[in-house]
């Protein structure tokens, strides 16, 4: 099919300086723009040349005299899209193996997924960068995520260019060039692409979905979140729609609120063309799924036969499907890093069979919940004329979940492994619900991304990166059920949407140059007679995490993995550009990346390796870092640094982990000034964190309390034997810490983080309870809880306390926080030094 790209075309000259942009009279280029109706009346509407955005205003085409009697007035017309634009529906789901859905020949039902597959096209070789926020930032600027800023995620970024987090304004959305060219831009769900550090109320929110071109916003900010109570926006503003509502669940929330606003956009201005940018949790840790879909999927028993047969089950159904060809070969177990199924004790094999049923009830429901979207598109007569891209996962499956399997992600972020036995014990039944921040174990996961080697995180494998998708859009494609086998990858889709929308890629957007889009549009593999076409997308580097690869043309050259992933707290490769073994494949003979030609093939390997350091420097991936834990406690330029005291005199929450000072690896001290009403007082004074890690400083029954949440496997408590008395009192509660503190890692060192220390609470200056921490929490607190002053929000940091918002019925005068940060000694120096020469790969 061809690609009518009405009014524009790539050979079109800018319009002249200063001129209208869609002023056919003084626009110098050949660009035609549509015009419906008669200009200067209030129903005229226009297309534009694009390629400064916003337009440049019109030329009044009125006449003006003394008085309006004798003046004509003008309207300039409405921007709209050229004529057949489609409405678009990109759908992205999270960390989703390629053989997880049943598109692609897995054994989880995804009938949305199936329906636009059938309905439309499945691409078998399309890419992600093995990572959230990168595939993300990529995917909605058609830049690579390191040229994007987003090497690695806002969690770990560093002050690099392309590490910083930052999307430049030199590289405008896709929301924003669709939004300038007349389209209604909306997102719903995961925003992993603003900065940790620029995540308050306190803004700025130029890279919030609002300040990059999107009208409108419902969803979360940050790596993940509970879906049962999630950190949830709309626009800027938090809101807490599951307080009082314990069925309330993000998941279908989410579907609910985009078929309002689809609705509403139908309703008020049918014409107006969408562009949905859908992208929920699901199926990120937590698997939060519903008891009824829990249910409905561990009745079907897919799983019973364990990891290793499950691979065996969906090779076959990929062949059988023709979304692998024929010849392919299926990778290897690894049996030096994992445990075959057989190997496993009835207890371990009955835990991991629940925690991979829910993970397949989350994947389900999520899909489930996007059928509801897609069908609201066709309830509305639309879909006919709505391009739905749907990519199945942002990268591959996730093996952030340790060996076993995890209660709660938190606790494995911070490196700590929950035993089998206390995973019955205590979670077995209550796995999936809000009592759990619960992750599979990685052997399923490993399986989830079959055929292929290797998983989320892994940059250089292709099951870290390749992603199934599907694409539909009745009017235009008409090969449905067809498949394609062009490689592609996400920085790709803008392009394909511009193509097919008829708009052009701006070159100055606010009056900054923009920066030239870098992936190639896929949309000639929607004509059947180009089923077979070569690939238009013939170079492709991949970086995460110091895990590096090249394609070019059909071979691909890859580092050996150093790091397996789901060691976060782990050796780690000090010289990634050098200190790496490398592996070089002809993926046209070698669908899986299972036959090693490095040897045979010494000179193609140098080439690719050559080639892939001109790419890396083309899109600055240098420097490469391959540490993991070091970053993610790095300094970075938010609000909070270079501050050591933070008074609060007024109530306020919602304050996320990267914006408020972190109490972890330090030494602190928190003063609140109180008063207690006649009938006493209860409440939260102040808390970071919640059920799954956390501490919270409060009153209960009128006692003061100070609690640690380790990661909820156990809590320490401060409390003061007596309820406080009515009138004024200072509670203090001050912790001295004994570990060298954040500065170990720039040694490469994990000694001085998450030692011991002793917490003293005082009333009046009393001391009421002295207590020592064994352990603290080393990296990170539940990223999804916010730091709050006068109450609580999400969950509780112990339920046996309280319940949220647990507001503070006293007053609270002032609460001050002093931290104090350890430094290094000289003598701390000389023997960090000294280990580390000792030391050369280990963090
Ligand atoms: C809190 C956190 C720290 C980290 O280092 O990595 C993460 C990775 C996550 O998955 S992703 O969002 O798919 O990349 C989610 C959360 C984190």
């Amino acid at each position: 099919m061809v690609m009518t790209s009405p009014g524009w075309s790539q050979d079109d000259s800018p319009p002249a300086a200063g001129s209208g942009g869609s002023n056919a009279g003084t626009a110098k280029s050949a660009f035609v723009p549509q015009v419906i109706g008669e200009l200067g009346s209030p129903a005229a509407t226009t297309t534009i040349d694009g390629k400064q955005l916003p337009a440049p205003a019109e030329k009044f085409g009125g006449k003006i005299k003394d008085n309006a009697a004798q003046s004509k007035a003008w309207w300039a017309p409405r921007i709209v899209p050229p004529k057949e634009a489609p409405n678009v529906l990109l759908i992205m789901t999270d960390d989703v193996g390629f053989g997880a859905p049943s598109t692609f020949g897995g054994v989880i039902p995804t009938p949305a997924l199936d329906r636009i597959g059938k309905a439309g096209l499945r691409y078998t070789q399309f890419h992600s960068t093995s990572l959230c926020s990168p595939t993300r930032a990529a995917l909605i600027t058609g830049r690579n995520h390191h040229s994007a800023g987003f090497g690695v995620i806002s969690e770990q970024s560093t002050g690099f260019p392309g590490y910083n987090s930052i999307i430049e304004k030199d590289k405008a959305t896709i929301g924003r060039i669709l939004k300038d060219n007349g389209y209604s831009t909306s997102w719903f769900g995961k925003d992993h692409n603003v900065p940790t550090f620029q995540a308050s109320q306190v803004g700025p929110f130029d890279q919030w979905p609002i300040g990059m071109g999107f009208d409108y916003f419902y969803g979360f900010v940050g790596g993940d979140t509970s879906q049962w109570q999630p950190n949830l926006y709309r626009q800027t503003t938090p809101i807490y729609p599951y307080v009082d509502n314990p069925e309330w669940n993000l998941t279908t929330a989410q579907a609910d609120d985009a078929i309002a606003k689809l609705n509403q956009l139908n309703q008020i201005d049918p014409t107006k063309p969408f562009f949905c940018y859908y992208v929920p949790g699901g199926t990120h840790a937590p698997h939060h799924a519903t008891p009824e879909w829990i249910k409905k999927i561990s009745d079907m028993h897919l799983f019973d036969e364990g990891w290793n047969e499950l691979r065996k089950t969906i090779f076959a159904n990929q062949k059988k499907l023709g979304v692998i060809p024929a010849d392919a070969k299926l990778t290897p177990w690894p049996d030096d890093l994992l445990k075959h199924w057989d190997e496993l004790t009835a207890d371990e094999k009955k835990l991991f069979i629940r925690q991979v049923e829910v993970y397949a009830a989350y994947l389900a429901y999520t899909d489930h919940e996007i059928g509801r979207v897609i069908q609201a598109v066709e309830d509305m007569g639309k879909l006919d004329d709505t391009l739905i891209i749907y990519i199945s996962g942002d990268n591959g499956g996730s093996v952030e979940g340790t060996q076993v399997g995890t209660p709660n992600e938190v606790a494995a972020f911070n490196g700590v492994e929950v035993p089998v036995e206390l995973q019955l014990e205590k979670f077995y039944d209550v796995w999936g619900s809000d009592k759990t921040y619960n992750h599979m174990a990685v052997p399923w996961s490993w399986s989830f991304c079959t055929p292929y080697s290797w998983t989320k995180q892994v940059a250089s494998h292709l099951g870290g990166v390749r992603q199934g998708m599907c694409v539909s859009w009745p009017a235009k494609i008409k090969d449905a059920g067809g498949i394609r086998h062009q490689f592609h990858h996400v920085i790709d889709v803008v392009p394909t949407i511009l193509e097919t929308a008829g708009i052009a890629a701006p070159e100055e957007v606010d009056g900054i140059p923009q920066k030239p889009i870098e992936g190639v549009s896929f949309a000639y593999t929607f004509d059947e007679s180009n089923a077979n076409a070569p690939s238009t997308h013939k170079t492709q580097y991949f970086e995460m995490m110091g895990d590096h690869a090249i394609y070019h043309e059909g071979w691909m050259a890859s580092t050996k993995v150093v790091r397996p992933p789901w060691e976060i707290v782990g050796a780690v490769n000090q010289d990634p550009v050098n200190n790496v073994t490398w592996e070089l494949f002809d993926l046209t003979k070698d669908w899986t990346q299972s036959n090693d030609i490095a040897a045979e093939h010494p000179e193609k390997l140098e080439e690719m390796k050559a080639l892939f350091l001109e790419e890396a420097r083309k899109y600055q991936v240098l420097p490469l870092d391959a540490t993991v834990a070091t970053r993610l406690v790095a300094p970075r330029p938010n609000i909070t640094a270079g501050r050591t005291e933070f008074t609060y005199t007024q109530p306020m929450t919602g304050v996320p982990q990267g914006d408020s000072p972190v109490l972890i690896n330090c030494s602190y001290s928190i003063t609140a000034d109180i008063e207690v009403p006649e009938n006493g007082a209860d409440g939260m004074l102040l808390t970071s964190g919640g059920r799954f890690g956390g501490y919270g400083f409060y009153l209960l029954k009128g006692k003061p309390v100070f609690l640690w949440n380790l990661v909820d496997l156990k809590r320490q408590r401060w409390e003061g034997p007596d309820a406080l008395a009515p009138g004024k009192h200072v509670l203090e509660f001050e912790f001295t810490y004994d570990g060298m503190g954040m500065g170990t890692l720039a040694f490469n060192n994990l000694s001085g983080i998450g030692q011991s220390g002793i917490g003293v609470l005082k009333v009046d200056g009393k001391e009421v309870a002295t207590g020592k921490l064994p352990h603290t929490i080393p990296l990170i607190l539940q990223w999804d809880e916010t730091f709050d002053i006068g109450s609580d929000t999400g969950t509780p940091v112990d339920d046996k306390d309280y319940k949220t918002p647990f507001a503070f019925t006293g007053k609270l005068n002032k609460l001050t926080l002093e931290l104090q940060r350890p430094n290094l000694s000289p003598a701390d120096i000389r023997k960090l030094e000294a280990a580390q020469r000792n030391n050369k790969a280990s963090e």
